[in-house]
């Protein structure tokens, strides 16, 4: 299979690298070669983890080798399926499935990680909604079991069933949901670490005890503070606003602290800063 992926970022990287694992011949596009190089780096440094704990059955050269970075999006018109990962926002990954609808070959599956934007209404955008479905991975990627399978309102059965065995191709446990916001997984966890901001602003507890009482207590395996750095801040603000106009409910309204870190600049893990410093 010819597997391409749009955006070489934390989520990008790492679904390219097990695609790469599985076998497939993956192809990687992002907007500028210092993502690239970035998104490369991730991945050489995940598999030499992999290979160290020998949970690799090819060489981190070999599985490398499957992965070609590029920046340009007509890299991507022999592909059998193309995975979008970039950033939450509505209109940006609309345009790019428009222009994908474009270049992809007609029977090419188009496919969004998206954690919370409407599949159908990006299906609309790809001009091919039979063939367009979300195929939402967990991060981190490399070691979580879960791919959220999303049938949009037009999704065939026949795109559904091909990316269903895909992610069973890849070493994951694909779960079928509806076209709802946030579907499952961030309808439920978002609202919990939206929570867990709203303690800090409201200063029930310092971060690192909030935290802990959420692992040693409930035994999750990070406080969702932590999770909420490692998600991305600007991940979490764009998830809860698409719950809140999605769903019209005033209980989905994004934590006044969660607004003002990502105005702030402060996006977690990833810009360095966040409830903790990286
Ligand atoms: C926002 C959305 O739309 C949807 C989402 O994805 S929401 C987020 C979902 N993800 C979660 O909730 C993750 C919660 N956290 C966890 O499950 C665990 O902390 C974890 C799986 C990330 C790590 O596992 P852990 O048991 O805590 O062990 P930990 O010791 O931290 O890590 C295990 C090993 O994996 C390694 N590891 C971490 N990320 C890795 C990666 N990407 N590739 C390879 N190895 C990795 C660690 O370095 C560590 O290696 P060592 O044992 O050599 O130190
Ligand atoms: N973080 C998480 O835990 C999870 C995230 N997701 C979803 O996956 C997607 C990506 O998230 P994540 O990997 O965390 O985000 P990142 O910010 O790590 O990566 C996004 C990447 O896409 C690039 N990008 C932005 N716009 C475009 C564009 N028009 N064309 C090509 N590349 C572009 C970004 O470049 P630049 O830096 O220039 O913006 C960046 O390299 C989002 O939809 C998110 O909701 C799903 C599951 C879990």
């Amino acid at each position: 299979m010819n597997f391409g992926v749009v955006g070489a970022g934390q989520m990008g990287a790492g679904i390219a690298q097990v695609a790469a694992q599985s076998g497939f011949d993956v192809i990687v596009q992002d907007v500028q070669q210092a993502f690239l190089d970035r998104g490369k780096a991730t991945i050489e440094k995940s598999l030499a983890k992999l290979h160290d704990k020998g949970k690799l059955t090819d060489t981190p050269d070999a599985i490398l080798g499957r992965i070609r970075f590029t920046a340009e999006l007509q890299d991507f018109a022999d592909c059998d399926l193309v995975v979008e990962a970039i950033v939450e926002n509505e209109a940006v990954k609309a345009e790019l499935f428009r222009t994908l609808g474009a270049i992809v070959k007609t029977d090419g599956i188009l496919a969004s990680n998206t954690s919370s934007i409407p599949i159908t209404a990006l299906a609309s955008a790809s001009g091919r909604p039979d063939r367009f479905i979300g195929m939402h991975f967990m991060n981190p990627v490399p070691l979580m079991a879960l791919v959220e399978v999303i049938r949009g309102y037009s999704t065939s059965d026949e795109t559904a069933r091909i990316v269903t065995e895909t992610a069973e191709r890849m070493g994951k446990t694909p779960l079928a949901c509806n076209d709802f916001p946030g579907f499952v997984s961030n309808r439920i966890l978002m609202p919990m670490l939206n929570e867990a901001i709203q303690c800090v602003m409201d200063g029930v507890a310092e971060p690192e005890a909030i935290d802990g009482i959420m692992k040693l207590g409930m035994n999750h395996p990070m406080g969702p503070l932590t999770l909420a750095d490692f998600i991305g801040l600007d991940t979490c603000l764009s998830i809860m606003e698409v719950l809140h106009r999605g769903l019209g409910d005033d209980k989905y309204r994004p934590s006044p602290l969660l607004r003002k870190m990502v105005q702030a600049g402060l996006l977690g893990r990833k810009s360095g800063r966040g409830f903790y410093t990286y």
